[in-house]
């Protein structure tokens, strides 16, 4: 019989995923070996000093069995912590830890598509709750399946040495707990999906309700609270209370099934013992491993359960290494030349964005894109990096095609900086550096090109630590800071999508004039215009196009949609 009946990749996936933990297996072996011994002896132990006294009264017997019986036990003990201590060791804090850092690796090399088609929270709960149910359901439910079998084996071989007759009564109640308990694990692993579903819906809109405490404050958000969290939070405690429902019926299932085999093997013992077929003490035995034999396949069914009711966690575990990743390998991008775009379409979820794109940015260009929100500036942007490919079409780097070129040297040389770039809970240097090492003075340059002298005026200046996503500072400052982080790596192409939005119009001025004369090619998006006259070439964007190019004069003069998105959507 095929107990583990999934399909082939799956399959191949667990396997692959448990090689990484083999070396462990020995460890295990001999401890489950020590394990099984301890208990075949302990009612051979009670049967040696129960027949003695029974039927030799022989005391030096009794006494020397009594004392072995209890350092068995005493042994047993001490083995089942070590079990428990090297699974907990070796296996669960083991391959969480590694795990989760591959996972997190995955993550990082997804294609920005997938990072933003997927929900933060279904990553989150990947971690919080995928990684360590993979850990202990697929890993430890399926080794506990395995020992347990084994020992079931060699206990029914025992049972057969002490009594053939009682044993086929002990075989006909295991089947029938086998069967009872198969129905239930399938009740286990409904509840268990549904549980964890309802949990990843909560744990992504909590998210949310935190990261959205501002506005909520402002517009009351209580029947939003209603609606919003607690029908989701309702909905994850009634799967919880399903699934812990359909947990006990499963445990008081085994116990009833445990309390009938026992009376039953018990009353046919006693008649057998009657009838002079069978000793006292071979009765007792028979009693004690009969139970061993309960908690055996209590614990293998456990194992099974465990496993199945894990494999939605391993699914989501696995969906993250099944997704594409972002060819990172390929050749350096020494010196800038030109970037350019033929044909190029860009869809998201096959909603046109970008309908054929073709232009030129030389190395030296400062330039300006202009179009109406919506239009896919951004994502336009977004291409010259890599951070999102195109569906159609190609971009070239100096005539190579972009692919060819490796990621890190690719976005090291060519930098986008978003307004809503975010700073990590840590110190102002630590935000800018990244934890790489710069020297001193290069980082009070960057600090002074960015007109960050509100640092010095913080309590610990640079070593200020910033709070969640920057929250210590005002938009401006964050931004700055931001946009600090990319000149220290003296990117060749610096990209502005809205980059000091929040930073006041003069300051804003002042930090654009050094960067313009810094960075050899700048590409700036942005809805002031005192900004977007500083470029010597516009690009007018309209319908996923460009409509036109030139220079302010030339564009105020012949281009009515550029007039038109000034005019709308424009500020001094
Ligand atoms: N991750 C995404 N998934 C699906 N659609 C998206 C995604 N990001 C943007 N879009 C859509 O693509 C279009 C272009 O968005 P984009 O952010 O590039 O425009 P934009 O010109 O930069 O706008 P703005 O000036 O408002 O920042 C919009 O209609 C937007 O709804």
């Amino acid at each position: 019989m095929n107990l583990f009946l999934f399909t082939g990749h799956l399959r191949d996936d667990i396997r692959k995923f448990e090689r990484k933990y083999k070396k462990h297996y020995p460890i295990f072996f001999l401890l489950e070996g020590l394990f099984l011994t301890t208990n075949v002896l302990t009612p051979l132990l009670i049967k040696k000093t129960i027949d003695s006294a029974f039927y030799r009264g022989d005391v030096g017997e009794i006494a020397l069995f009594s004392v072995l019986y209890f350092i068995v036990l005493v042994a047993q003990s001490f083995i089942m912590y070590k079990l428990n201590y090297s699974a907990a060791k070796y296996l669960l804090n083991a391959s969480r830890a590694r795990e989760s850092k591959s996972a997190y690796a995955k993550i990082l090399a997804l294609p920005l598509t997938y990072a933003n088609s997927q929900n933060t929270g279904d990553y989150l709960s990947v971690f919080m709750r995928d990684v360590p149910k993979v850990a202990s359901g697929v890993y430890l439910g399926r080794l506990q399946f395995f020992f347990n079998l084994g020992f079931f084996l060699a206990v029914l071989f025992l049972l057969f040495i002490l009594s053939v007759k009682l044993t086929l009564v002990v075989l006909v109640s295991i089947v029938l707990f086998f069967v009872s308990t198969s129905i239930l694990r399938k009740m286990v692993i409904r509840a268990s999906q549904r549980d964890q579903e309802s949990y990843q819906r909560f744990l992504k809109r909590s998210r949310e309700v935190v990261e959205g405490i501002p506005v909520l404050k402002q517009f009351s958000g209580s029947s939003f609270l209603k609606n919003f969290l607690d029908s989701s939070a309702g909905e994850w405690s009634r799967a919880s209370i399903a699934h812990s429902t359909a947990n006990e019926l499963s445990n008081r299932n085994i116990d009833i099934n445990r309390w009938i085999g026992s009376t039953i093997v018990l009353a046919f013992g006693i008649y057998l013992l009657w009838k002079g077929e069978i000793s006292v003490g071979t009765l007792l035995a028979f009693e004690s491993y009969m139970n061993w034999m309960y908690d055996i396949v209590r614990m293998a069914l456990t194992g099974l359960t465990m496993f199945f009711s894990t494999l939605p966690n391993w699914e989501n575990f696995a969906r993250i290494f099944s997704m594409p990743f972002e060819r990172a390998s390929g050749i350096n991008l020494e010196k800038f030349e030109k970037l350019q775009l033929r044909n190029v379409y860009f869809k998201y979820d096959g909603t046109p964005v970008l309908t054929g794109l073709n232009f030129e940015i030389n190395s030296g260009d400062k330039i300006a894109i202009v179009a109406r929100s919506g239009a896919g500036k951004s994502t336009l942007v977004s291409l010259f990096n890599r951070l999102l490919s195109p569906t159609e079409g190609e971009i070239l780097i100096n005539g190579v095609p972009i692919e060819q070129y490796s990621l890190q040297s690719l976005r090291r040389n060519i930098v986008l900086v978003r307004s809503n770039d975010i700073l990590f809970d840590t110190t102002i240097r630590n935000n800018i550096t990244l934890f790489e090492d710069f020297p001193e003075d290069e980082i009070e340059n960057v600090l002074k090109m960015c007109e960050c002298d509100f640092v010095e005026k913080l309590e610990s200046g640079i070593d200020t630590i910033v709070g969640e996503r920057g929250t210590k500072l005002s938009d401006g400052q964050r931004q700055r800071i931001v946009l600090a982080r990319a000149l220290i790596r003296k990117p060749q192409v610096l990209i502005l999508d809205e980059a000091t939005s929040g930073v006041d119009g003069k300051t804003e001025e002042r930090i654009f004039e050094k960067i313009l004369r810094e960075i050899e090619t700048v590409i700036i998006i942005s809805h002031r215009l005192s900004t977007v006259r500083k470029a010597k070439k516009i690009y007018v964007m309209e319908n996923g196009r460009i409509l036109d190019s030139g220079s302010h004069e030339e564009l105020i003069v012949r281009c009515e949609k550029y007039t038109e998105i000034l005019k709308e959507q424009f500020v001094e």
